[in-house]
């Protein structure tokens, strides 16, 4: 694995046509710490990802991981594991070839699709075609995707939905881990009461704008996360 990567997000913004997707959103983002990117739906938690990753192209501001835009890593793919959504794959392709595939195009070996099974949890549907999966399978199978290249960051996007409770529960123990190993780990989610139980550092969209940036345990004193957030949006209904 490369050495811990900070990821900092400075004045980023966007528009589509008349909607205000991203407005002026800024934060750091600390290796070794699960950090939560937490929002409603339409918030702009997706756009900022997919700026962050070079997916879109930012009206202004940057997102630069350890210094760099994401086009200008060396080792991208190796450098920041991506999981933006659990519907990309080749129906009538099995998990471990899509693996494969992947692995060949980042330049990863081989061995390292059965580590990444067996990592997700997804071993037994490995031969079976993608088109079958269920969506706690594909978020598996993503996963699987992100971690092949042994990535020092990890960018994920709603990765609990479509898990059921003990998919959530490992998926809770997999990225706690990855954090304690050095990782940097941002986890984009709309559902708060699962994101209190995983989450070092929280930070809060609302309506394409960052309200609050701060650890769990600052944010949330004496409260609730959902009722943190209540507060913060509240002010401004
Ligand atoms: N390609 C696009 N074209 C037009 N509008 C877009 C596009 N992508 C996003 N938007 C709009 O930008 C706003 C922010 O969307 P975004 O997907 O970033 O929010 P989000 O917080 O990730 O929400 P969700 O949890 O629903 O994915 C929304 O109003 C959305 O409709």
């Amino acid at each position: 694995m490369h050495p811990p990567h900070r990821l900092e997000i400075r004045g980023l913004t966007k528009r589509f046509g008349p909607v205000a997707a991203v407005t002026d959103v800024g934060f750091a983002v600390e290796p070794g710490r699960v950090t939560g990117f937490l929002g409603p739906n339409g918030s702009g938690k997706t756009t900022t990802l997919r700026m962050l990753l070079g997916l879109v192209e930012p009206d202004a501001g940057t997102a630069l991981v350890n210094g760099l835009r994401y086009r200008e890593l060396p080792d991208p793919a190796r450098t920041v594991g991506a999981a933006l959504e659990a519907n990309n794959f080749h129906p009538g392709q099995t998990g471990r070839d899509h693996l494969r595939i992947y692995a060949a195009m980042i330049g990863s070996p081989d061995s390292r699709v059965d580590e990444v099974l067996s990592l997700t949890g997804i071993w037994d549907a490995a031969h079976r075609k993608t088109g079958g999966y269920s969506t706690g399978m594909r978020q598996r199978l993503n996963l699987a995707t992100a971690m092949l290249g042994e990535p020092p960051v990890l960018v994920l996007d709603e990765p609990t939905n479509g898990l059921d409770p003990e998919g959530i529960a490992w998926l809770r123990r997999f990225l706690k881990e990855a954090a304690a190993e050095g990782r940097t780990v941002l986890v984009a989610s709309h559902v708060l009461s699962e994101a209190a139980q995983l989450v070092d550092d929280v930070l809060v969209m609302h309506r394409g704008r960052l309200l609050a940036a701060a650890p769990l345990t600052e944010l949330a004193a004496g409260t609730t996360l959902e009722d943190a957030f209540l507060n913060l949006t509240g002010a401004l209904a």
